[in-house]
């Protein structure tokens, strides 16, 4: 123990060292016989103990105590006095002083005693000045409403809160009770948190909302017991959290598009109706919906009519419901909905065709008049039955029906409907391996100038020689291809295919030009334009001789950057034709800012040449538009000499049709070519 022994007498300070020395085995007096020597080492050494006399040669009575204070008020001094002062003793030991002892009252015991309690009493009082220097320092610095109640919650103190304005003063609460202070739900709430912390069970907390002046707000008060006779009630604004909690909540459970529920809000609900229908035995339709001619509106008018059409559609369904029913978005073109409470087949049925006729009537987007269709797929629940996902996945195969029948329209989910599903399934997995087993061939089919009958180009026409269903025509695969991603690969084979033939037949002395169609997928590929040139060096045929076949949609994607792709191709001395121009719903003014060659005119117009009306002034049209700007015509689909007729007066250039040759394999079409002029008759 370190101890300063400040005392000017000798003998008594003599007679305390003996004292310390008899009890204290470890003690390491320090002994100051004026209060300046004191001050100096007390600031120079850290003492455990201070035995201060207070008549000091140069300082008298309190203020020796004072002087002495001030500089170490974190060591407990304990005053000596004679019997003369012992009141001013007393006074000092309760301003501040540890003790007093009365000099040549003390034995060695005591005076070790009193120093033992002094150094305990000392250390706990500046424990508890550094604990309620903390209370008080987290007391100013929580941001949040505080209030101190009594056990039966009548409101003792207020304490505004920093981070919000609650508009309601301090009197409001102050003196009382929690229900003659609080809206009679919340305060219910408050008694009952508050009689959990008088219990002592932790921190009880609950969330209300006030309707204050500035609006409503979300608070939440916690409750936990202060001392014996308060509890604390902290108060939150906790209105921006939850507003951040809901938008989270949105974002996860609803699409950002049209504000429907997304798939994980749909999936819930399909799952809390299941659960429902078990209990009330009650039946439940999923409808899938898929709209039609949606890719060709997005491709042809961009993205941003393609998303307000979405929200239209998404609305218009909605109407066509119930409020208990739910309508979600499930990505891209794609919705789906639960009915609830279905009692028959037709229930399904009439809400199903609501929809398709709400969908068919026209769309206004952007100053564009729009049309799309929906093909509904149904399947029904019934308690006990397929779980959510074999529901949805037999709502997509009835849906896959829908489109199959002629889109517009809705089927229901039955079992031989897998078997087709699956076929598929394995139709596609068969053309993963089409490629590396060479089972894909190219047929030829021939344009045929309409001045002299020559056959000087013919279009690529794939097929698929499958090892069991025989030659396969596209129709049945070019869209699988397209989902899977596969006719990046295979397009590149057509296209090297073609040019080699083409390059042989050059060599061979019949040249004609090769027409090769290029799906969307196919042209949004960004290796399409090095692949086409370097598909061109190593054939070795005359770029001149190769035809590219785009669809409308394909020149009027401008916005994706595919202009520049065109200009591209054109550069590489290819031509560009529009195949079944006239088809897409788009405008004409591209024409004139593109590198078009050819237009190629949709067969569906050619079909019912001379005689409907409609398609003669179509085709017409279409032949003067293509004189008017210098693009050569090719009409496709020429299956009779009417037809024939009606175009060459109107001065089509080139024939494409059964009526001059069907697609031919290479060696019937090198017959053609080495064979006299064709006539048509
Ligand atoms: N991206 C690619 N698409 C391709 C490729 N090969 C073909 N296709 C596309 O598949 C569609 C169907 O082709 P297909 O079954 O070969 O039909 C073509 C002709 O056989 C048919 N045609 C030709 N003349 C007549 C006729 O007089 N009557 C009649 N009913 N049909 C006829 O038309 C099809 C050619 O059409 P088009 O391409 O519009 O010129 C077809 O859409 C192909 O585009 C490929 O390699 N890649």
């Amino acid at each position: 123990m370190k101890i300063l022994l400040v005392e000017d007498n000798q003998g008594d300070a003599r007679l305390l060292e003996i004292m310390l020395h008899d009890v204290l085995t470890a003690c390491t007096l320090t002994h100051a016989d004026t209060l300046g020597k004191a001050i100096s080492h007390a600031c120079l050494m850290q003492f455990d103990i201070i035995l201060l006399d207070l008549s000091l040669p140069d300082s008298q009575g309190s203020s020796t105590f004072w002087r002495l204070h001030d500089v170490v008020s974190n060591v407990p001094i304990v005053v000596m006095t004679g019997h003369d002062d012992e009141v001013l003793a007393t006074e000092l030991a309760q301003a501040g002083a540890q003790d007093y002892l009365v000099k040549g009252s003390v034995d060695g015991r005591w005076l070790l005693r009193v120093m033992r309690y002094a150094i305990e009493r000392k250390r706990a009082e500046l424990e508890l000045r550094q604990s309620e220097a903390k209370v008080r320092a987290l007391y100013e610095a929580v941001p949040d409403l505080l209030l101190f109640l009594d056990l039966e919650g009548r409101f003792l103190e207020y304490k505004p809160a920093k981070d919000f304005q609650t508009h309601i003063e301090p009197e409001h609460f102050l003196g009382k009770t929690i229900h003659e202070a609080l809206p009679e739900g919340v305060a219910d709430q408050a008694m009952l948190c508050l009689e959990k912390a008088v219990a002592g069970r932790g921190i009880a907390s609950f969330e209300y909302q006030m309707a204050l002046p500035q609006g409503v707000t979300n608070y939440e008060s916690r409750f936990i017991r202060a001392s014996e006779e308060q509890v604390l009630c902290i108060v939150r604004d906790i209105s921006e959290s939850k507003r951040t909690q809901q938008q989270l909540h949105f974002l996860a459970h609803y699409d950002t598009l049209t504000g429907l529920p997304n798939r994980l809000l749909f999936n819930e609900s399909l799952q809390q109706a299941q659960t429902y229908a078990n209990r009330t035995s009650d039946t439940i339709a999923v409808m899938f919906i898929d709209l039609d001619r949606f890719k060709n509106i997005n491709d042809t008018l961009g993205h941003g009519v393609g998303d307000k059409l979405l929200q239209q559609v998404g609305a218009r369904i909605s109407l066509c419901i119930r409020e208990s029913d739910t309508v979600a978005r499930m990505g891209g073109d794609e919705f789906a909905v639960v009915l609830v409470n279905v009692r028959e087949e037709r229930d399904a049925a009439v809400v199903a065709e609501k929809i398709i006729d709400a969908l068919r009537l026209p769309f206004m987007v952007d100053d564009h008049e729009v049309f799309v269709g929906a093909s509904i797929g149904i399947t029904f629940y019934r308690p006990g039955q397929d779980d959510r996902d074999v529901l949805l996945e037999k709502a997509d195969v009835a849906m896959y029906h829908a489109k199959e029948r002629g889109r517009n329209n809705y089927q229901f989910y039955s079992s031989e409907m897998d078997e087709v599903a699956y076929e598929r399934l394995v139709m596609e997995n068969h053309l993963r391996h089409a490629l590396d087993r060479n089972e894909f061939i190219l047929y030829y089919q021939p344009q045929i100038a309409v001045e002299g009958g020559r056959v000087t180009a013919v279009e690529t026409l794939l097929r698929w020689q499958h090892p069991e269903r025989g030659l396969v025509a596209p129709g049945e695969f070019i869209s699988l291809l397209e989902e899977s991603g596969l006719i990046v690969p295979v397009g590149k084979w057509v296209l090297k295919t073609s040019c080699q033939q083409g390059r042989a037949w050059y060599d061979a002395g019949t040249p004609v030009r090769v027409a090769v169609n290029l799906s969307v997928r196919q042209f949004k590929h960004p290796g399409l334009v090095a692949d086409v040139a370097e598909i061109l060096a190593e054939s070795g045929l005359p770029p001149e001789l190769l035809e590219l076949e785009l669809t409308e949609s394909m020149f009027m994607d401008s916005a994706t950057g595919d202009v520049n792709k065109l200009t591209q191709l054109k550069a590489l001395g290819v031509s560009l034709a529009i195949d079944d121009f006239g088809s897409g719903a788009s405008s004409l003014a591209y024409l004139k800012d593109f590198p078009v060659d050819t237009l190629k005119i949709c067969q569906s117009f050619v079909l019912n040449l001379p005689h409907n009306n409609d398609d003669s002034a179509i085709a017409s049209a279409v032949l003067g538009l293509a004189q008017a700007m210098n693009f050569t015509s090719v009409a496709e689909g020429v299956e009779n000499a009417q037809q024939a007729d009606f175009l060459r007066e109107r001065r089509c250039d080139y024939f494409q049709g059964f009526l001059f040759s069907k697609p031919l394999p290479v060696d019937e079409l090198n017959q053609l070519l080495n064979g006299s002029k064709l006539q048509d008759n």
